[in-house]
C-alpha cells in the first residue's frame, strides 16, 4: 500500500512520530511505500529567505531559486521521516531516476508531473525488508529538479505499482460542507468530485488530492482513500476501508 503523508499532518514532532509509528505498525500487515510532502516546512524555509509564493490551481509557482530551497527542505525532511519510520530508506526522484518527470507548463516554472516511476527500485527495497520513503521532487530528462505536488507524486506511485493508496491529511476526509466534520462523505464518485470542484465545496489543497486519487484509480490502483493523519488509529482503519472518504471511479 502507498501512504501519502501530507505536511499538514506533521506540524509537530509528536504528531510526526505518532504517524510514523502507525506506518511502522501497518508494515507488519503489508508492504508500505511512503510518499511525502511538506508544504508548511517549504513555506517556512522560503519565507526565511524572503521568497514569497503564489499558487496556481493549488500548485506552487516555483522559480529556480525557490526550487533550490524546496529541494533542500524536502531532502532534510525526507531523512527525518525515514529515521522516524525505521527500517526505511529515504529517497528523492533523483535517486536512480525514481521519479522521472516533465515540466507542467510555463506558468508554473519548475513545477512538474511524474511521467515514470522506477518501480524496480521500490520492489528491491521492499524485498530487502526496507520501507521506501519518497520525497516529492522529480528529475527532468535534462537532470534538473522538478517540484511535484506530493498528492500527484503519490498518485503516480500508486498507479505505477498498481496498489492501494491512503492520503493522510489534516481532515477526516472530504466534507460536503467544509469545515463541518459531520458532513464527511464516506464515498465519492468521479462525477461528485467534479461537481464538488465546480460548486466550490472541494477547494484548495483538496483539489489535487481528489484528482490524484482518481488518477491513481485510472492507472490501476485498486482503491484510494483520503483520511486523517491527526487521530490515532485512523491509518489502519482507512487501510481497511473503515475511515475517511473512499474515491470510486
Ligand atoms: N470539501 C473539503 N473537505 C475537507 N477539506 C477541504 C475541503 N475543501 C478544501 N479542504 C482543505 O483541504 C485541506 C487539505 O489539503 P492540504 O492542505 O493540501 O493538505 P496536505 O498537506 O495534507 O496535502 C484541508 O485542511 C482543508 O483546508
Ligand atoms: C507543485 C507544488 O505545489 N508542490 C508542493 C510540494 C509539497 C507538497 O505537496 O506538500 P503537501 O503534501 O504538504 O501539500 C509545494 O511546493 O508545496
Amino acid at each position: 500500500m502507498i501512504v501519502k503523508y501530507g505536511g499538514n499532518a506533521m506540524k509537530s514532532l509528536e504528531l510526526r512520530r505518532a504517524v510514523a509509528g502507525e506506518i511502522a505498525a501497518l508494515r507488519q500487515q503489508q508492504a508500505v511505500v511512503v510518499v511525502h510532502g511538506g508544504g508548511p516546512v517549504i513555506e517556512r524555509e522560503l519565507q526565511r529567505r524572503s521568497l514569497e509564493s503564489t499558487f496556481l490551481e493549488g500548485l506552487r509557482v516555483t522559480s529556480p531559486d525557490a526550487m533550490d530551497v524546496i529541494e533542500m527542505a524536502l531532502c532534510k525532511l525526507n531523512k527525518e521521516l525515514s529515521q522516524d519510520v525505521g527500517q526505511a530508506v529515504g529517497l528523492m526522484g533523483r535517486d536512480s531516476q525514481l521519479l522521472l518527470g516533465e515540466l507542467l507548463g510555463d506558468a508554473w516554472g519548475r513545477v512538474g508531473q511524474v511521467t515514470r516511476v522506477n518501480t524496480a527500485l521500490l520492489h528491491s527495497l521492499l524485498a530487502a525488508g526496507l520501507t521506501p520513503v519518497v520525497g516529492c521532487v522529480a528529475v527532468a530528462p535534462d537532470g534538473e529538479a522538478l517540484n511535484v505536488n506530493a498528492d500527484m507524486a503519490a498518485g503516480a506511485v500508486a498507479g505505477a505499482l498498481q496498489q492501494d493508496i491512503v492520503f493522510l491529511t489534516d481532515v477526516d476526509g472530504v466534507y460536503r460542507a467544509y469545515p463541518d466534520p459531520d458532513s464527511r462523505a464516506a464515498q465519492l464518485s468521479r462525477s461528485e468530485v467534479e461537481q464538488g470542484i465546480a460548486q466550490g465545496w472541494i477547494a484548495g489543497g483538496m483539489i489535487p488530492k481528489v484528482r490524484s486519487a482518481l488518477y491513481a484509480l485510472d492507472a490501476g490502483a485498486p482503491s484510494a482513500v483520503i483520511a486523517s493523519g491527526m487521530t490515532a488509529g485512523t491509518l489502519a482503519l482507512a487501510a481497511a476501508g473503515e475511515a475517511g472518504t473512499r474515491l470510486v471511479p
